[in-house]
């Protein structure tokens, strides 16, 4: 494995010898599944099932935390049937969708999602008139229920579709008390107040976690890698994982370890399940 920060071997080591209270948290989009044009038929990683039961043998929990509603990354990721598998260890997985507003676990097996923000709805009639006013009138609107995202992928020209789309829509936003979260050829709309930063918190308390791993690709991820950091700053061992892309780099600067893309995370979290077993054989 190779690093790029300073410290990320000693932060590995330090990883692997907490190895049973350590907590592992994942996105989805790009770093579990691999980008795809159409966001409805997107798919896990097909080594996803076995990699993470063989690391959920070794580590306290594992989390999914994604930009994703909790049933659609259930669904697409088959986080099921992984639960079941990660259930059989005495562990726990644990999905937080839309930016850990929405919770489900193996262990309780429902999604518990707040009521949408009323300014959703305003927004979402508006939007036709928004698009065109930012000449990508045919910008695919996805309906989130907590959030609506406008995708570019699938224009003629994406990343200027995007560019366009980014002012307008967030002049839209702020004009309805919303908050504006870009991604990868993405602009979403969304209530303030959570994030993956604020969930990751969360999470590494209740599982009183001993250590800590975060995996992302997208600027959604940056809040985590930043509570990741904070985190580290009060003497916990933890690592920054980027699973790293062509088209989005603001992670690669807080990385320890940059992987390529959702196959790199597949080899990424086969070699930590390893190093942890062997360590506390
Ligand atoms: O937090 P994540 O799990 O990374 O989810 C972030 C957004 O991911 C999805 O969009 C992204 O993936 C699509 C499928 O590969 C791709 O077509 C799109 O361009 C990407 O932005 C999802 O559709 C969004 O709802 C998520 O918020």
């Amino acid at each position: 494995m190779e690093f790029s920060s300073a410290d990320g071997a000693e932060q590995y080591a330090a990883v692997v010898r907490a190895g049973r209270r350590l907590l592992v948290a994942l996105d989805f989009d790009g770093t579990l599944s691999p980008i795809v044009d159409d966001p409805a038929v997107a798919h896990i990683h097909p080594d996803a099932g076995e990699v993470l039961d063989r690391l959920a043998a070794e580590v306290r929990s594992i989390a999914v935390v994604t930009g994703r509603p909790a049933r659609q990354v259930l669904a697409l990721g088959g986080l099921d049937e992984v639960g079941d598998a990660i259930a059989e260890h005495g562990r726990e997985l644990v999905v937080l969708g839309q930016y850990g507003n929405e919770r489900w676990t193996s262990a309780h097996r429902r999604v518990v999602s707040p009521k949408p923000p009323p300014a959703i709805s305003g927004l979402i009639l508006a939007l036709p008139h928004l698009l065109r006013r930012a000449g990508a009138p045919e910008a695919w609107i996805e309906e989130k229920g907590l959030a609506v995202a406008v995708h570019t992928r699938r224009l003629a020209d994406p990343a200027a579709a995007f560019e366009r789309l980014l002012p307008v829509l967030t002049e839209a936003a702020r004009e309805r008390g919303l908050s504006v979260e870009p991604g990868r050829l993405v602009v979403e709309i969304r209530a303030s107040g959570m994030d993956k930063g604020r969930a990751l918190h969360a999470l590494v308390s209740e599982f009183e976690a001993g250590a800590v791993v975060f995996v992302g690709d997208d600027l959604g991820d940056v809040p985590a890698f930043e509570a990741v950091l904070e985190l580290r700053a009060t003497g916990l061992p933890t690592l920054l994982v980027c699973s790293g892309s062509d088209e989005e780099s603001a992670l690669r600067a807080l990385a320890d370890v940059e992987v390529a893309g959702p196959d790199g995370v597949m080899a990424f979290l086969a070699e930590l399940a390893e190093d942890v077993r062997i360590r506390h054989a």
